[in-house]
């Protein structure tokens, strides 16, 4: 019998928006323009929330603390993962240099001539190389964004063919700045289970070799940022997930909090930190994961480097025994990861509708 055919996936034309704006710097093309209810609320206009301050957590005082300040701080971080599901990480202990290097040489790949950047092309449907991930349809919304993803750990989802050449030192960057992440994301983890009465380890133990992607985005600006989205709506599919902002952009990121889009003030030098999906599943949704997505801006541009932590492809999950009884029923059926992870690569982002793949349906006896 002949090979069945895969349909391939069927997009239309993208455009990129870096080019976009070169060239037509006046022109949106009717697939970014968003329906009136998905808008954003911009910064700039006098009717726009004020920027919000999430809560700090200072990890020098949790791995280098007196009893007390540990205590303290285990509770702000707990605090800040039960209300926010976000916040912001400062004396992270990864050197700042570090962090600037890996900004400069984003932005350097970003600057690079289009055929450069499409030698390692994102295929539609696939979410590594550079381009626009998430896009499944000739009629879905496109995001105002150009992105450069990589799986880094373990070594089967690399693949070697889209490790840039250029620029020069890019690649041996990302690599340091990926084992140091690593580690940041192994600690917070641990002092996570420990704010929420766990063994410091539990979860290192559970999630055997970590999966870790980093994904690069670039949003050029925008001659009108009230019709389109920098970043669809989504909650992220990881475990944990570690935002660097790049230093002078905008305001860009913005979160749901009480149904309400509240952007977040960059706080120099901190790591935005927020809870994934994984981690809402495992603790039966005592600590969710919280919907989130990017705008743009009129006049500057952004970039943000972000990386994805989550268990390895092979774990089950489901909620922790500790997180149910009688008054917590269980909200989250048991999963294989992998599966979880296919399915979230395989679906366009739409706020936390992926997530109903682990939900169990409460029956409405209304
Ligand atoms: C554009 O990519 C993403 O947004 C993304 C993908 C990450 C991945 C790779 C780039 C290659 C290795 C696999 C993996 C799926 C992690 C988001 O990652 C989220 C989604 C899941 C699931 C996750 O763990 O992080
Ligand atoms: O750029 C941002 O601020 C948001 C990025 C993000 O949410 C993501 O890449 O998953
Ligand atoms: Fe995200």
């Amino acid at each position: 019998m002949p090979p069945v055919p895969i349909s391939p996936v069927r997009v239309g034309h993208i455009d990129d928006v870096q080019e976009l704006r070169k060239t037509k710097p006046r022109t949106i093309p009717e697939r970014f323009i968003r329906d009136m209810m998905e808008r954003p609320t911009l910064t700039t206009t006098p009717l726009s929330p004020t920027p919000c301050h999430m809560p700090i957590v200072d990890f020098s005082k949790l791995s280098k603390g007196n009893e007390e300040e540990v205590l303290v701080e285990l509770f702000h971080l707990a605090t800040a993962c039960e209300n926010w599901g976000f916040f912001q990480v400062i004396n992270h202990e990864v050197d700042l240099n570090l962090l600037e290097s890996i900004e400069n040489l984003s932005r350097e790949f970003f600057m690079l001539p289009l055929e450069e950047k499409q030698k390692y092309p994102m295929a539609p449907g696939t979410v590594q190389g550079y381009g626009q991930a998430f896009v499944f349809s000739e009629d879905q919304k496109l995001d105002w964004c150009n992105m450069f993803a990589l799986g880094i750990e373990p070594q089967y989802v690399r693949n070697p063919n889209l490790w840039p050449k250029r620029p020069e030192r890019f690649s041996e960057t990302v690599e340091v700045y990926s084992g140091e992440i690593r580690k940041l994301c192994y600690n917070l983890l641990s002092y996570i289970a420990l704010g929420l009465g766990l063994k410091g380890d539990v979860f290192e133990k559970m999630f055997g070799v970590s999966v870790q992607a980093i994904r690069m985005n670039y949003y050029p600006p925008c001659s009108r940022p009230d019709l389109v989205l920098g970043l669809s709506p989504h909650s992220d599919g990881s475990a944990l997930t570690v935002l660097q902002q790049a230093k002078g952009g905008p305001v860009g990121l913005q979160i749901l909090k009480d149904n309400t889009w509240v952007p977040v003030q960059p706080i120099p030098n901190a790591l935005v930190i927020n809870i994934g999906d994984t981690i809402e599943v495992l603790t039966n949704g005592k600590y969710r994961s919280v919907e989130h997505r990017a705008v743009a801006h009129e006049e500057k541009d952004r970039l943000s480097i972000v990386t994805f932590f989550a268990p390895s492809y092979e774990v089950e999950l489901g909620p922790m025994p500790e997180f149910v009884d009688e008054n917590h029923p269980c909200n989250y059926r048991r999963y294989n990861h992998g599966e979880y992870s296919k399915h979230y690569v395989t679906n366009k982002l739409q706020g936390k509708k992926t997530l109903d793949f682990a939900k169990i349906q409460t029956k409405n006896t209304n």
